[in-house]
């Protein structure tokens, strides 16, 4: 994925908010990179239009060979469908179906046979631990089992690339963990692209690679080269420097 000198504003003449301004950036196969920056820096709104979820006001963002612009209606949800997936904050669960309907939701709609459908549920609720929530209701679960069945959806469908914003803001540090070695898993031997983005240190450092985003603007990178211990401490010393890094957890075990 590519993007060229992306800008968003946002309101009237009267009272602009320069959200994004002239941000590039490439995103290889295979790459897991995170998006941190004090609040309101701009990320939320860089990943919505990363992911073809807003519009820039200025600039291009392409996705393999295709331009997202160009693409409206019937093509862009079929394309969002089959190439990308999103673990959102608010989890966006439909509370009519149960746990299995949601999660088998986006194999439906591409038409999926049976069996297949059937074995990418038992892959993705199995590591998620969900085996036991399938027939219950979302109003039934834990904010946290809510989170992981957003993940197990987004997951069913084998995404080129995942979009994360906080993915793990609302589960214990036990579930976080196991959430995030199942992404560097899928992104290790899927070469499943991820972008994430998070204001915690501890979740952060299972990227590969961070872009640190202030006023709107790439403000620093940088790239895990040894343990993810030293990458977090790295990351630690980043967000002391561009200030308002928000909460974060100790690291609790190593690389
Ligand atoms: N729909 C909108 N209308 C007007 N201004 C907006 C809108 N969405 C975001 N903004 C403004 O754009 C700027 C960037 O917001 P954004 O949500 O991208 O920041 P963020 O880095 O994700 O913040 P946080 O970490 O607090 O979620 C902020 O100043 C915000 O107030």
């Amino acid at each position: 994925m590519t993007a060229t000198h992306l800008s968003k504003i946002y309101g009237t003449t009267l009272n602009l908010t320069k959200a994004l301004q002239n941000v590039s950036l490439n995103v290889g196969t295979g790459e897991f990179l995170g998006i941190m920056g004090p609040s309101g820096a701009g990320k939320s709104t860089l990943l919505n239009i990363l992911s073809t979820l807003d519009q820039p006001t200025s600039g291009q963002v392409w996705i393999g060979d295709q331009d997202i612009s160009q693409l409206r209606g019937q093509q862009l949800a079929s394309f969002r469908r089959k190439e990308l997936g999103f673990i959102f904050q608010d989890f966006n669960l439909l509370e009519a179906l149960t746990v299995e309907e949601n999660i088998i939701l986006p194999l439906t709609f591409n038409k999926t046979p049976a069996q297949q459908v059937n074995a990418e549920l038992s892959r993705v609720t199995t590591v998620l631990n969900l085996t036991q929530l399938l027939q219950r209701y979302p109003a039934e679960l834990s904010v946290g089992q809510r989170q992981r069945v957003a993940a197990a959806r987004a997951l069913v469908v084998k995404p080129k690339i995942l979009f994360a914003d906080e993915p793990t803001g609302s589960l214990d540090s036990y579930s976080a963990t196991e959430l995030l070695q199942y992404l560097q898993l899928l992104n290790q031997s899927s070469q499943m692209a991820i972008v994430m983005v998070t204001h915690d240190a501890f979740t952060a450092s299972f990227c590969k690679r961070i872009l640190f985003i202030k006023d709107g603007q790439i403000f620093s990178e940088i790239v895990r080269k040894n343990s993810r211990q030293e990458f977090f401490d790295r990351i630690m010393d980043m967000q002391a420097t561009i200030g308002g890094g928000g909460k974060t957890n100790a690291l609790q075990s190593g690389s």
